[in-house]
């Protein structure tokens, strides 16, 4: 089997992965010593089956590995056991590594039953190439990303610790949250749906830091049910439904973490029992117009807002799948809201925006509108985990908003109505044969499929519908929007056909919908 470092690192069924895992910790040591820093391991499959496991490498600033390092990734892990050191020498040749030097390495796990032993493996990988190692068990994937970015800021972006972590974004959510006029125990209340995984018990934990300022119901709390099993963030977004495991009344506000806790989905239902969802778009929407408002109440007109795959009135970029892609986009502005639709983001100041904002924080001499609208930013700077989409923190920003403003679930979705959508998956024998472009929104390859989508597209009202192979799984992924929940899943069926006719699809054609 070939194993290829995706989108999210290997991912795959946990009996494969423990050289996988060993070798992993190897690369951790070199790709420290390289860079003069300490690297992060994280041991999870986040969204996928329990049965799965997977890997995920963390560079010097909290950010995920830089695709060099990937392809190394991709070698080491498929090389034969028999050429594994010629294959670490060839890494250290090419990248010049001086192995006198010392090296560090952070380990986390979620709580699959594989994530010990297979956290053990990284373990003993970076002791293999004599590296020293700091095992941080059972954390979220954003909060390993935290500890690796606070240890190599030397500590200006916090403790390295979970402790540490808890408290800097619990202090700035309770000073965010003074900002809301009085709010009754209901607005306070929150449902969590955990998806059975580490988000859960690490909610916990945040939660006792929180004064009752926010009053959490967490369900699928890991106790009973199966990890991602009907429940958590994916299923939510996917199925356009509940998860099991929670009895919700119509306005409850609810969400759901995915198995690793990087990703956030809002929803409720109404009085006639529809089910409303408010995805990664409606969440980025949310932020960046508070975000906008605070920029204008401050009076700052240097900086600029730009909000990723969203909105208008904000600088609005599109591209490739995955959040490294989003990050690296969001990097080019002073401040970068970025989310993918599943409900994976954050946002990112720069250098130049914090300072600026700790500066006009301090500021004596401007009126009291400015002075408690850079206080506001100040504090949406430290109740943000920038390194990476953090449903805890993402989780916690999105309550302030919600209280500063006063605005109800209700109010929020209102913003703007989603076009009624589907996603499906194609199997296919081999999905490479789909090649993309233009932040994947085109096939080029293979021939004929883009002028099938496009003569199906115009069909319907309102509509698109996107095909691109998955960079996590073995499938190809079909979406399709139309002015219709039935036109949407129409449409969604006649390209999956589409794709399994003209991209070489694997068993029975796929099925209508209804
Ligand atoms: C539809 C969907 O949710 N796709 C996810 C999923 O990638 P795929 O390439 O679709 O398998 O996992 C990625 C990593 O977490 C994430 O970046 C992406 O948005
Ligand atoms: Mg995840």
């Amino acid at each position: 089997m070939v194993l290829q470092y995706g989108t999210a690192g290997f991912r795959t069924n946990a009996k494969q992965l423990d050289h996988i895992m060993f070798r992993m910790g190897l690369l951790a040591t070199l790709r420290s010593r390289k860079t003069k820093a300490t690297i992060g391991v994280m041991v999870t499959a986040s969204h996928n089956p329990e049965e799965d496991n997977g890997v995920k490498l963390i560079d010097p600033m909290g950010e995920m590995l830089t695709a060099t390092w990937e392809d190394f990734a991709t070698q080491l892990a498929n090389t034969e056991q028999k050429e594994l050191l010629a294959a670490l020498k060839d890494i250290i040749n090419k990248e010049a590594i001086n192995m006198k030097l010392e090296a560090e390495v952070f380990v986390g796990k979620d709580t699959r039953s594989s994530s010990a032993s297979l956290s053990q493996a990284v373990l003993d990988g970076v002791h293999a190439l004599g590296g020293q190692s700091k095992d941080y068990g059972l954390v979220t994937t954003p909060q390993l990303h935290y500890m690796v970015c606070c240890q190599n800021s030397h500590g200006q972006y916090g403790e390295a610790t979970v402790e540490g972590y808890c408290s800097k974004l619990s202090q700035a959510f309770l000073a965010l949250s003074k900002n809301a006029s009085n709010r009754t125990d209901d607005q306070k209340h929150l449902f969590v749906d955990g998806a059975n995984g580490i988000g859960a018990p690490k909610l916990r934990e945040v939660e006792s830091h929180l004064k009752k300022q926010l009053q959490i119901s967490i369900f699928n709390d890991g106790s009973r049910g199966k990890l991602n099993h009907q429940c958590g963030a994916d299923f939510v977004k996917v199925q356009q439904k509940p998860p099991t495991g929670v009895e919700i009344s119509p306005g409850d506000r609810c969400c759901s973490f995915d198995g690793d806790a990087d990703r956030i989905v809002y929803y409720y239902t109404d009085s006639r029992g529809f089910f409303h969802l408010l995805d990664g778009d409606k969440i980025a929407t949310l932020i960046s117009t508070f975000l906008k408002e605070l920029l204008v109440q401050v009076g700052s007109q240097t900086l600029r807002c730009c909000c990723l795959c969203c909105y208008k009135e904000v600088i609005v970029r599109c591209t490739k799948t995955g959040v490294k892609h989003l990050h690296h986009a969001a990097q080019e502005f002073d401040i970068g809201v970025y989310f993918e639709a599943n409900g994976h983001g954050t946002v990112l100041f720069s250098k130049t925006a914090e300072e600026k904002v700790q500066l006009l924080a301090k500021s004596t001499n401007i009126n009291d509108e400015r002075k408690r609208a850079a206080l506001l930013l100040q504090n949406t700077v430290n109740v943000i985990n920038q390194t990476v989409g953090d449903a805890i923190s993402d989780m916690l920003l999105i309550e302030a908003i919600l209280a500063i403003k006063g605005m109800t679930v209700q109010q929020w979705d209102a913003i703007y109505s989603d076009l009624p959508n589907r996603q499906l998956k194609v199997t296919v024998s081999d999905r490479r044969v789909i090649e993309t472009t233009d932040a994947e929104r085109r096939a080029v390859s293979p021939a004929g499929l883009q002028e099938a989508i496009d003569g199906l597209v115009k069909k319907y009202k309102q509509a698109r519908s996107f095909v691109r192979p998955s960079g996590t799984e073995d499938v190809v992924r079909v979406y399709a929007e139309a002015d219709s929940q039935e036109s949407a899943d129409a449409l969604a069926h006649e390209v999956s056909l589409a794709v399994h006719r003209l991209a070489g699809g694997v068993g029975a054609e796929p099925k209508p919908l209804h």
